[in-house]
């Protein structure tokens, strides 16, 4: 049994995410994230913590708002997944977001950019992304 600040793992309350994945052409948006953060220096689809009252929509404009500048206006379910970190468990919900209004660029301190589908395939990601971004290779 994992144990981890003295509770068990099914103890834990689970962190849910909102992720969007950001796409325009052959093109996605990717944020690195800063360095001191949970899984630090990786890149990211952009996102961050759902509220309790926020439906996942809601709280992924406002992420993309707060972290971007943007404003999302198309967004769709893409996947949603569950993971076990050694100190926390995460649920992530990935949207695919086709349209958006504003200029991208990294409000927190964040380095932003675009790649195309082969240069995001070899890029390091959170551990919890490896299956969306199978998904994203065969699908988007
Ligand atoms: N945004 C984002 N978070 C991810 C991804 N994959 C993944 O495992 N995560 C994890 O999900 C959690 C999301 O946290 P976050 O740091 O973005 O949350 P946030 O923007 O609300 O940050 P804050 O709590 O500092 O305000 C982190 O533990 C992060 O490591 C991803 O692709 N995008
Ligand atoms: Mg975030």
């Amino acid at each position: 049994m994992t144990i981890v600040n003295g509770k068990t793992k099914t103890e834990q309350k689970v962190i849910r995410v909102a992720a969007a994945i950001i796409q325009q052409g052959d093109r996605f948006l990717l944020s690195k994230r800063l360095d001191h953060l949970h899984q630090g220096g990786k890149w990211e689809f952009p996102g961050g913590k759902i509220e309790s009252t926020e439906s996942v929509a809601t709280a992924l404009v406002r992420e993309l708002q707060e972290e971007l500048g943007i404003t999302a206006t198309h967004q769709s379910d893409f996947h949603e997944l569950v993971f076990d970190y050694p100190e926390k468990r995460v649920q992530l919900y990935f949207q695919l977001v086709t349209e958006f209004n504003g200029e991208p660029e990294g409000k927190e301190g964040q380095a932003v950019q675009w790649f195309s589908k082969r240069e995001l395939l070899t890029l390091p990601f959170p551990d919890a992304n490896k299956p969306v971004l199978a998904m994203l290779e065969t699908q988007l």
